[in-house]
């Protein structure tokens, strides 16, 4: 039997991931002592990441070969824009904030590049790239979630348990889940040359994720504040 893509990825993405637990924003969300000012940066940032992110799913819909396929996209959209961010605007309101204030929320320059990066190998490319730009997003959230969960403590913390609730749930782990069915499918016959695209894409996303966390953490927007602009 042929090895999975989603196998050779791992072996690639592995140590990036791992250094994501070793990170103080997640380490403090795990075991509970995050800063709650952190986290409501963090938030307000996903909330604007998640809103792009979605535009990547309408696109590999928009892209699919087969009815499969962009049905696929479709109800990861519709997750992503219900189930996964409800978790954000729950949060939201214990802070005050509203649904209309998280959307006007700046992105930050991380934020930024991200977002950019993936929705641009996305138009580059065909459906391949555009699930090879979502899925560190989607399977190392779940990755991340299923570790804390086994934190002490971590799924009963009364602030950021629903964090770790949500992203080790089951629905949550179903919708990673597609997306590593939906590479391992489109890569199946692809040359080598078209694997190492992929790769890359997989692997500069990763590094990505590790970029956001560190942005939580320090509270970062942009080098000089808007604010300080005439
Ligand atoms: C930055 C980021 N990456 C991934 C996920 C999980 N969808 C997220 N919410 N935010």
């Amino acid at each position: 039997m042929q090895p999975l893509f989603t196998d050779r990825l791992w072996k690639k993405v592995e140590p990036i991931w791992k250094s994501y637990l070793e990170h103080p924003f997640v380490k403090g969300l795990g075991e509970g002592w995050l800063d709650k000012e952190k986290f409501k940066h963090w938030m307000k940032q996903d909330y604007v990441y998640l809103i792009e992110y979605s535009r990547l799913f309408a696109l590999g819909s928009a892209k699919a070969n087969d009815l499969t396929t962009m049905t696929t996209f479709a109800n990861l959209l519709h997750s992503t824009l219900h189930m996964e961010m409800d978790l954000h605007r729950n949060y939201a309101s214990k802070f005050s904030i509203t649904a209309q204030e998280l959307e006007e929320t700046e992105a930050a320059a991380t934020t930024t590049a991200y977002t950019s990066y993936m929705l641009n190998v996305s138009q580059r490319g065909g459906v391949e790239n555009t699930i090879a730009a979502v899925l560190a997003c989607a399977w190392s959230y779940n990755y991340i979630g299923k570790i804390l969960a086994t934190w002490p403590n971590a799924l009963e913390h009364e602030f950021y348990g629903s964090w770790v609730q949500m992203y080790s749930s089951d629905e949550f782990t179903a919708l990673a889940n597609d997306c590593i069915d939906l590479i391992n499918a489109i890569a199946k016959d692809k040359p080598e040359h078209e694997l190492a695209l992929l790769e890359d894409i997989v692997v500069k996303t990763s590094y990505f994720e590790y970029m956001f966390w560190d942005m939580a953490e320090n509270q970062a927007m942009w080098p000089i504040p808007s604010t300080a602009l005439v």
